[in-house]
């Protein structure tokens, strides 16, 4: 029987409920494809400071080098809230991403049809609308240096550096093409190199790749405009390349226009290791309610079945249960309308779990 060894980081927040709901919908896989999935747990986070001192223990990096894939729930909350910025439990998960290299954040947005009424926007707008946001996740003004808050004439200045090497630019550039040949053959790069220099290397770069890749179709957005775009004609994007900061912004737009950040999974690769987790955040404000929607997460791990595993089946068949589950009508909170049948973070998994069973081929 293969076996697979999965690095598990509940985080903060609805994390761990989030995280354990998948961790059922794994089991039914185990149980479904005769695979075997060996799990350990490591602290990230706010609980990790808690019980640490540190947002990211060294042990906890180890068992993610040591593992097949990393599952993650969500760090931060309202606990943490007045640590220093370079304290707080988010730097975690930026040492992860750094340490473990994973520079190419994949953010696939689709429209379920069952959900096309939970978006704010007409249907007609959102409608057959599937896109992936890939966003660069090493660098950026999130790891620029110098950063700090200094003080200059008696007055503090607060600063940080967006800073993008060529090489770094390259790397999840090429990326993109390539996954932008496999799909729809059209690469939407977004910078602001109207204004920026780090902006303006990034679109040469983009420029250099795209003579190796003429069967992709090009197209160039300021991230300004392209905030825009994405609400009016959402439907017209297919892979969208931009830096770790805008990556970030675009991609909980993209939540809106899908109908919650709750439905938005995503894969954070490099060449040795990925990590596997949702878009949105701890959520704290419904933390414990047992409301959260874990179908972002349920998602993340279908990624990792097919990209980790290459268990393409099983990730079909878990993205074929949620569909089933919408189609059914059974709805978390944040995206339920009158009429649907609303229920918890359980009951849609049971459902998700069940459809499984039911779909299997
Ligand atoms: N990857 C991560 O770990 C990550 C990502 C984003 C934010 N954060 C952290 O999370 C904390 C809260 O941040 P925030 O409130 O700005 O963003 P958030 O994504 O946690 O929540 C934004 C809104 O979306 C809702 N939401 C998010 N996920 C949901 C889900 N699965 N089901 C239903 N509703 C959901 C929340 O209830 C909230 O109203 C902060 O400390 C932030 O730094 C962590
Ligand atoms: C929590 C925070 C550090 C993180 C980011 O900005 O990358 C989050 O917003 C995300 O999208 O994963
Ligand atoms: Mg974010």
């Amino acid at each position: 029987m293969q076996s697979f060894r999965i690095a598990v980081l509940k985080g903060d927040g609805i994390g761990p409920e989030i995280v354990d709901a998948t961790l059922r919908v794994l089991g039914k896989v185990e149980e479904l494809f005769n695979v075997k999935f060996e799990y350990k747990e490591g602290l990230i986070g706010g609980i990790a400071i808690d019980e640490t001192g540190t947002p990211l223990p060294d042990e906890t990096l180890e068992l993610c080098r040591d593992s097949d894939a990393v599952l993650l729930g969500a760090v931060g909350g309202p606990k943490w809230d007045n640590l220093p910025t370079d304290k707080r439990p988010e730097r975690g998960l930026l040492k992860i991403r750094k340490e473990l290299d994973l520079y190419a954040n994949l953010r696939p947005a689709k429209v379920w049809e069952p959900l096309i009424d939970a978006s704010p926007l007409k249907p007609e707008v959102v409608r057959g609308t599937d896109m992936l946001v890939v966003r660069e996740l090493t660098g950026d003004v999130y790891y620029g240096e110098p950063r700090g808050i200094f003080e200059e004439g008696g007055k503090r200045v607060g600063v940080n550096t967006m800073r993008y090497t060529e090489d770094e630019i390259r790397r999840v550039v090429i990326k993109s093409f390539e996954i932008a040949r496999k799909r729809r053959k059209k690469l939407t790069s977004v910078d602001k190199s109207n204004v920026l220099e780090v902006s303006g290397l990034w679109k040469q770069v983009v420029e250099e790749v795209s003579k190796d890749y003429p069967d992709v179709e090009l197209e160039h957005l300021y991230v300004d405009n392209c905030a825009m775009q994405l609400v009016r004609r959402p439907s017209s994007f297919d892979v969208i390349v931009t830096g770790n900061i805008f990556g970030d912004i675009l991609s909980d737009e993209a939540g809106v226009v899908v109908g919650s950040l709750g439905m938005l999974p995503s894969a954070s690769v490099g060449d040795k290791h990925a990590l596997y987790e949702p878009v949105h955040g701890s959520a704290p404000d419904i933390a414990g309610k047992g409301v959260a929607n874990p179908i972002a997460t349920i998602l993340s791990a279908a990624m990792m079945l097919k990209y980790s595993f290459g268990m393409d089946k099983a990730s079909d068949l878990v993205e074929k249960a949620v569909e089933e589950t919408l189609n059914q009508g059974y709805r978390t909170p944040d995206i339920y309308s009158q009429g649907y049948n609303r229920v918890g973070t359980q009951e849609i998994t049971d459902k998700i779990i069940e459809n499984m069973e039911r779909y299997k081929t």
